[in-house]
């Protein structure tokens, strides 16, 4: 089935799939990558989020100590000069302690300033207004409360409150330990990751405030991201599925971004880290750009020398076609210049040469086995008459009906021929076969050829007749020769004419001697 298609059909077909092959590993190679590095940056944005996460909670965490710590002693020792000056005391030590805390402040049930981490009881500032404060006023939870960044009053730096409860002995509102962190300090922790030129990173309060931003905007802290995409969609999850990422237009600036968000164990808040797709993909898109350049250009290298080399082949194939076309004309030639040289051209049968050949063959045979070989020889009788009346080309045609007849007649058997002898006597050898058999074969022809009954004015039997003289002999090495044979038949057929034509005769028994 395969034979069916040539060596260029196969040669195409193998350079089309090479090429097409390249084509279709480097796609499938790109689309994997693409795939990888999407992989790749939700990793990223993921371990991001977590180390972010995880350094809020703790550097929250390490305030909220503090405020605990404060607010118990404050309930403990009560509210004295004494009391008072050892809190600040302490106050000013956890401070030092921690370079997150900007500062530690105790407000009365009013808001008036009890005491701070800096030793300076100002009466000019009242925080009653301050959200925490009235948060804490409204409310009895004893837990901390991270309230929304606010630009120090004390200080003019963006901060973060978180804030505890201080409870009279009585249970009633007694005031607010704050803690003040510094919203710069986050920033140095989150320009540590490289997010990327177009990346974004946020620590967002579950309410929807954004507390800061790393690119760093300044109109941006304290705003609001309820109506953003990302916000709205964090709001819907719960549980495990606070963890995790999506893909968001920013609300900000429109670039899509792949946000993996994370939400804060102890406080309400979470973290995200947006990864700009474009920027991810860039490195991607390049190289395979650049990938895709080399392998349409090796495709296209392999097409035009796969081409050449096809081209080569059909020529080299046509080449060889030829030459087996022109062989075998050669040897169809061979064949007809041989079988001419073997064959009369008029009458069809053999010639005197191959008659020789034959004869000499059929002798040695005969000798090796001791077998009989009988030869017939035959002549037109009047002939010359039948040319000069006829014409010579008439005579041919006699030949060629008598030839006709006495190849029909003769028996077909392995080495029996008949030939042209010479002239318009033909030769019959028979190989294996005696005197009657011959005579029967000669007789056969005879008949025939006078039951044709072909108009001769010239002979006296009126139409064209043929005498036969037929010979045997079983040669002996050493005392027989081929020609004697044929010297025989010759003899019988000259008696055959001497004895009135139209008639077979015998040679006598000298050949077989
Ligand atoms: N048309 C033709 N004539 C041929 C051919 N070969 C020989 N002959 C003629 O055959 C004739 C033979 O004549 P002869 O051998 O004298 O004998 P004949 O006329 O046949 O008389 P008998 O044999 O005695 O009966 C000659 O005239 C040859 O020219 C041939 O190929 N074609």
């Amino acid at each position: 089935m395969l034979k069916r298609y040539s060596i260029t059909f196969w040669a195409t077909v193998f350079v089309s799939v090479v090429c097409l092959s390249l084509v279709v590993i480097d796609v499938w190679r790109s689309v994997n990558a693409r795939s990888g590095q999407l992989q790749e940056m939700e990793r990223l944005g993921a371990n991001v989020a977590r180390a972010m996460a995880q350094q809020a909670d703790d550097t929250i965490k390490a305030a909220d100590t503090s405020l605990a710590d404060i607010v118990e002693r404050i309930e403990t020792e009560g509210q004295g000069d004494k009391a008072l000056a050892r809190v600040q005391r302490q106050m000013a030590a956890q401070v030092a302690n921690l370079p997150q805390l900007v500062g530690l402040f105790v407000y009365d049930e009013r808001g008036r300033w009890l005491v701070n981490s800096r030793g300076v009881t100002s009466q000019a500032y009242n925080n009653a207004d301050r959200e925490y404060f009235i948060f804490h006023r409204t409310h009895e939870e004893r837990g901390p409360h991270v309230g929304d960044p606010v630009i120090s009053r004390s200080t003019g730096k963006w901060i973060m409150p978180v804030s505890r409860r201080l409870n009279k002995a009585d249970g009633s509102f007694g005031g607010v330990v704050l803690a003040t962190l510094d919203i710069d300090y986050f920033r140095r922790f989150y320009q540590s990751f490289d997010v990327g030129a177009r990346g974004a990173v946020a620590l967002v309060s579950n309410t929807g405030v954004l507390m800061l931003r790393q690119p760093f905007d300044s109109d941006r802290v304290g705003g609001s991201m309820r109506d953003s995409e990302l916000y709205r969609y964090y709001a819907q999850q719960s549980g495990a599925g606070r963890i995790g990422s999506h893909v968001f237009h920013s609300s900000h600036d429109g670039e899509l971004r792949l946000n993996s968000f994370r939400p804060l164990e102890h406080y309400p808040l979470f973290v995200t880290a947006a990864l700009s797709r474009e920027e991810m993909l860039e490195r991607w898109r390049r190289d395979t750009f650049t990938r895709s350049i080399g392998v349409v250009v090796l495709a296209a290298l392999i097409g035009f020398f796969g081409k050449r080399l096809v081209s080569q082949i059909k020529l080299r194939e046509l080449a060889e076609a030829e030459l087996r076309k022109a062989r075998d004309a050669l040897e169809s030639a061979n064949r007809t210049l041989e079988r001419q040289a073997m064959q009369d051209g008029l009458t069809g049968l053999a010639n005197r040469r191959q008659l020789d050949v034959t004869m000499g063959n059929e002798f040695s045979r005969a000798t090796r086995h001791g077998s009989t070989l009988a030869f017939i020889m035959i002549d037109v009788d009047y002939f010359k008459q039948y040319n000069d009346v006829y014409g010579h080309s008439a005579g041919d045609e006699v030949l060629r009906a008598v030839s006709k007849l006495i190849k029909a007649l003769t028996p077909k058997r392995p080495g029996d021929l008949s030939a042209r002898y010479g002239g318009e006597e033909i030769g019959i050898l028979l190989p294996s076969t005696d005197l009657q058999g011959a005579e029967a074969v000669a007789e056969r022809i005879r008949r025939a050829v006078e039951n044709l009954q072909m108009a001769h004015s010239g002979s006296s039997f009126g139409h064209v007749t043929l005498s036969a003289g037929v010979a045997t002999i079983t040669p002996k090495r050493g005392v027989h020769l081929a020609h004697m044979l044929v010297e025989a038949a010759d003899k019988a057929l000259y008696v055959a004419k001497s004895e009135g034509r139209n008639r077979v005769c015998l040679a006598q028994a000298q050949a077989e001697v």
